[in-house]
This record gives C-alpha cells, sequence and structure tokens, in this order.
C-alpha cells in the first residue's frame, strides 16, 4: 500500500464517532451539509419536533440534532383540531421561540398550509420570513411533483428544503389521515414524488405513513436522507411528535407512536399536589416566605 504523507492522510471518521450528527464532538450549529455527509457515512440520526424555547433547549441539550418546528402545533400546541388552519404568523413566532432555545440542533420551520400553494413566489414570499424573523435554518413544506417548482425556487434563492412525502395532513379534507402508497400505481407515484423532490434540491424527504418496504426502497434509490414517521426502520432518520412522544398528547395514538414517557400523568400528579397543598394551607411554607 501507498504511504500517505501527514496532511494527505484521510481523517477516519466511521467509528470514531467525532463528527456523528448524534453523540458528536462539535457544539456549533448542525447545517444541512452535516446532514448530507452523514448519509454519505450510513448514519442515522432522530428529529423531533418542538414548539417553544423551553422544550427545545431540553432537546438540545439531549443532543437531538434536528428540530421540526411542525405544523402539527396547530394540533399539538395551540389547540386545533387540524395542522389547516395554522398561520404564517403562528409558524414565525414559534420556530423563533425554537432557535433562541437552541444553540446546535438544525432547526426546520414547517411552513404552513396556504403559504406556498399558490406558487414558487408565495413560497419564497413565505420561507424568508422563517429565515429572516425566525432564523431557521431550513424550511419544510408538503407535496412531490406537485411541489417541485416551489422546492426548486426556494433550494436556488439559498434556503434549504425538506420535502414531505406520502400522508401529506394539510391535505386531511381530500386525503384523510391513511397509509400511502399501497398497491402498485400508488407506490410507482410515491416513487416519483421521491425522485421530483430530490431532483428539485431538497437536502431530505419526510416519509410519512408509507409501507415499510417501499420506505426502504426510496431509501436506497435516492442519495439525499429520507425521514421516515410510521414509515419502518429502514428509513435514514426518524421522526416523532414531541408531545406524542413523551404522552402529553393525549387520546387515541397512531400505531407508529412510541411512548417514552407519561407525561400527562407526571404533569397532572404536580398539579394536584399542588392544588391540595394549596387548598389544605401546607404550601407556602417558611422556606418559600419572604420578611
Ligand atoms: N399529535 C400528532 N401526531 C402526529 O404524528 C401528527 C399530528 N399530530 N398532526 C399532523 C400529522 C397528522 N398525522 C397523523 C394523524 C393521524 C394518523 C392516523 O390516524 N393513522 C392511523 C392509520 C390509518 C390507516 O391505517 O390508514 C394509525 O392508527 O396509525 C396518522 C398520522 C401525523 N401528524
Ligand atoms: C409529523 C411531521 C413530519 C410534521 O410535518 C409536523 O410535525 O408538522
Ligand atoms: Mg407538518
Amino acid at each position: 500500500m501507498t504511504q500517505l504523507s501527514a496532511a494527505q492522510t484521510p481523517q477516519r471518521t466511521p467509528g470514531d464517532g467525532s463528527r456523528a450528527l448524534y453523540g458528536g464532538k462539535s457544539n456549533r450549529r448542525i447545517t444541512v451539509r452535516d446532514i448530507t455527509a452523514a448519509k454519505e457515512r450510513g448514519e442515522r440520526w432522530p428529529m423531533l419536533t418542538a414548539y417553544d424555547a423551553m422544550t427545545a433547549s431540553v432537546f438540545d441539550e439531549a443532543g437531538i440534532p434536528v428540530m421540526l418546528v411542525g405544523d402539527s402545533a396547530g394540533n399539538c400546541h395551540l389547540g386545533y383540531d387540524t395542522t389547516v388552519p395554522v398561520t404564517l404568523d403562528e409558524m414565525t413566532m414559534l420556530s423563533a421561540a425554537v432557535v433562541r432555545g437552541t444553540s446546535r440542533a438544525l432547526i426546520v420551520g414547517d411552513l404552513p398550509f396556504g403559504s406556498y400553494q399558490e406558487g414558487p413566489v408565495q413560497a419564497l414570499r413565505s420561507a424568508t420570513r422563517l429565515v429572516k424573523e425566525a432564523g431557521v435554518g431550513a424550511v419544510k413544506l408538503e407535496g412531490g411533483e406537485r411541489s417541485h417548482e416551489q422546492i426548486r425556487l426556494l433550494v436556488e434563492s439559498g434556503i434549504p428544503v425538506m420535502a414531505h412525502i406520502g400522508l401529506t395532513p394539510q391535505s386531511v379534507n381530500a386525503m384523510g389521515y391513511r397509509v400511502q402508497g399501497r398497491g402498485e400505481e400508488a407506490a410507482q407515484q410515491l416513487l416519483r414524488d421521491a425522485k421530483a423532490v430530490q431532483d428539485a434540491g431538497a437536502f431530505a424527504v419526510v416519509l410519512e405513513l408509507v409501507p415499510a418496504e417501499l420506505a426502504a426502497e426510496v431509501t436506497r434509490t435516492l442519495h439525499i436522507p429520507t425521514v421516515g414517521i410510521g414509515a419502518g426502520p429502514d428509513t435514514d432518520a426518524q421522526v416523532l411528535v414531541w408531545t406524542d412522544m413523551l404522552g402529553l398528547t393525549g387520546g387515541r395514538m397512531p400505531k407508529f407512536v412510541k411512548q417514552y414517557a407519561d407525561l400527562r400523568q407526571v404533569i397532572g400528579d404536580a398539579a394536584k399536589a399542588y392544588a391540595e397543598d394549596v387548598v389544605g394551607g401546607t404550601f407556602p411554607q417558611e422556606e418559600h416566605s419572604v420578611h
């Protein structure tokens, strides 16, 4: 084997993990170029939604490398039934809070329904607000072939785009919350959508509620990373809605959710303990008082 001089010796990355998105040593903010490099290394990574600065700071300290300020804030933070009513003003305010609460994670802002469907120029105007007013590092929008012109203009303008295909919840009134890509024709459409967003310049693509085998095929076919939610184990990354993952949402959960804590119980019990202390006169005590 030819000897390389020290200057030519390639930095070994696989194995040492120093550049890993999760567990890596760097404290600077993660960029879309780091995401691209992770796919080249075959590295899997986690993404969570976040809607406020404090929760986001906890995830940031836990090392979550990518956070999505999802329009799921509509039903998980703002009290709407769906994501459809969420406005760009609301997404801008929530995205700014998440950016302020974090120092390492790449923050992706979701473009809400009605803020990009009119065409590429509207999409650019909306995405520009999230970049300039909130400080996000990338935006996400729904749709494959149907959104490729929007994706292309944003990318040409210097705004990294995460695409989102399969179940696209902003279209709930047209398609419901049903598995997408079942059957040969639907599978071919999903593959076309995946290639369309990659060709348009997206740096990653969310695959929502698609059969695991199809998500695996898309992941093998694309050179950009796939981010699965209800898309099986073989995507490059996974995303969950944080209030689902921590047991705060309440009600019936989609099958793809794994609950890692029961925050509804924890918070409810703490609220009751506080209420009983106040009613019973056991809070505040001397240590909580000033004189
Ligand atoms: N709390 C929350 N979690 C989410 O994952 C989420 C939101 N909200 N809001 C925006 C979208 C909507 N999403 C949804 C909503 C419902 C189902 C659902 O009911 N799925 C059924 C499967 C239906 C089928 O088999 O066709 C399930 O049991 O998983 C899935 C994704 C995902 N996103
Ligand atoms: C479920 C993810 C992908 C999303 O779009 C959201 O949280 O709004
Ligand atoms: Mg969304």
